[in-house]
């Protein structure tokens, strides 16, 4: 396929997906990037380095990624003459299928919506896979930061966060909120004359296919557990329903078991025999419980609010969203992003943590099946953490530190490695 501003890289091949969604990935794969706002200008371009040294070292040259950069947000704008989304950004995603991403601003109440969210929903990515795990010596609020060891699967297609509202005073407001109270017999709008409204699709398909990939995650990571967390109690059949058809797709498709009675279910790994526990917990008790008891928690599987509220609370608890990891994942496309956003007041000074990129890089290293460069990369974080030789965010929460810019600290990974 042709192109109007993406380089094609001459010198790389294209991943493609078989029939059952697993990947043929040539030794030199073209991965689309998308730079990203703010602070992607000083990320990025650490992470493709961190990257390349790591797959350089594990395979001594015989595998090399060749990125391709496509544009979203403000690059795309100054591109593209005012595109902030350009249509052949999406067809270069779905033609390489695996990419990966810097983050992208949104306008707080106006201006367009989330082009993040928009990517999501336009090639359909309804898992975000978030997993938090510590590293030794980076600093914590919590006590015992080693405890947390979870993975959040959060459904990324539906919910209040799918944008579906207008605005206070609007005709279309008016419009819904006159259709409830006089077609739906609505009594509990309690100001509606000046009430903004929103709406909270929640499907059973949308829930299933998420706790689906959430229980096999389980199953494939030989973990004790998977914790549906939702506010069901208040949100009866979005919320609620999510927990209903989380246990009823766990019967269906992995022959769940009640454990004592229910609604607890158990299901035997078929890998290693051993029991998996299916629970639910509300979601304002689970940001409790991952406080005082985070060791009971393995996988998560949750609504697509209740999941980005959870994973910015968990990655605090291991240092923070400057290295949470994540991806954006569909049966056959994939897109890796760091947790955080675009950090405005810190854009363009080389000062940020990009271990968040590098460590979705790492998750995207082993969805290629390059185990040994993922490693490489953990080595890297692992040891320039345990030399102290860290950004801002860790020093100033560290005895004997040294502050590193960005770049310094991606070398620093490297030089472990
Ligand atoms: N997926 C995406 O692309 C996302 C985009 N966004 C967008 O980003 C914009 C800014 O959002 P905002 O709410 O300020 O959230 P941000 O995540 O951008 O930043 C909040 C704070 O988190 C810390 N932080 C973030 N990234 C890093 C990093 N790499 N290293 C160290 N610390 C970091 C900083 O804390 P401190 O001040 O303590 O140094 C920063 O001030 C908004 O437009 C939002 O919509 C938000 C989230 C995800
Ligand atoms: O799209 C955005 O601006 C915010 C998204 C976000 O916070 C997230 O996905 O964690
Ligand atoms: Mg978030």
């Amino acid at each position: 396929m042709g192109y109007q501003h993406i380089q094609i890289p001459t010198d790389g091949e294209k991943i493609t997906v078989n029939s059952d969604f697993s990947l043929n990935v040539p030794s030199n794969p073209i991965i689309p990037f998308i730079e990203g706002d703010g602070i992607g200008v000083d990320i990025t371009p650490v992470m493709i380095k961190v990257i390349d040294a790591a797959v350089a070292k594990a395979y001594g040259g015989s595998k090399k990624i060749s990125w391709m950069e496509v544009y979203c947000g403000e690059k795309a704008a100054e591109t593209y003459d005012g595109d902030w989304f350009p249509a052949e950004t999406l067809d270069a995603i779905k033609e390489y299928s695996v990419s990966i991403k810097g983050p992208l601003t949104t306008p707080v109440g106006g201006g367009f919506r989330s082009l993040n969210v928009a990517l999501r929903q336009e090639l359909d990515l309804y898992v975000c896979q978030r997993p938090v795990r510590w590293f030794e010596g980076v600093p914590s609020p919590v006590k015992e930061p080693g405890k947390v060891d979870m993975c959040i699967f959060r459904e990324n297609s539906e919910d209040i966060y799918a944008g579906i509202e207008w605005r206070a005073g609007t005709d279309e407001a008016k419009k819904v909120i006159d259709f409830m109270r006089n077609e739906m017999g609505v009594t509990k709008i309690r100001f509606p004359e000046d009430c903004g409204i929103g709406v909270k699709p929640v499907s059973k398909e949308g829930t299933k296919r998420l706790v689906i990939k959430a229980i096999q995650y389980a199953i494939d990571q030989d973990k004790d557990s998977v914790t549906l967390v939702h506010k069901g109690n208040i949100m009866k059949f979005t919320e609620g329903a999510f927990c209903d058809w989380g246990y009823e797709v766990a019967k269906e498709e992995f022959r769940a078991q009640p454990l004592d009675g229910g609604p607890w279910q158990v299901i035997k790994n078929p890998n290693t025999g051993k029991d998996i526990v299916i629970k639910d917990v509300i979601a304002d008790a689970m940001l409790q419980q991952i406080l005082l008891r985070p060791a009971e928690y393995d996988v998560i599987a949750t609504l697509n609010l209740n999941g980005d509220y959870l994973s910015d609370a968990l990655a605090a608890q291991v240092g923070g969203i400057g290295i949470a990891p994540g991806a954006n994942l569909s049966d056959d496309i994939a897109i890796f992003e760091a947790t955080h956003g675009t950090a405005p007041k810190y854009a363009g000074q080389d000062k940020v943590n990009p271990g968040s990129l590098i460590l979705s890089a790492e998750m995207m290293l082993r969805h290629l099946g390059w185990n040994d460069a993922a490693d490489l990369v953990v080595k890297g974080m692992e040891g320039a953490i345990s030399e102290k030789t860290v950004t801002y965010d860790f020093e100033r929460l560290m005895d004997g530190a040294k502050l590193m810019s960005c770049s310094q600290f991606g070398d620093a990974m490297i030089a472990k490695m």
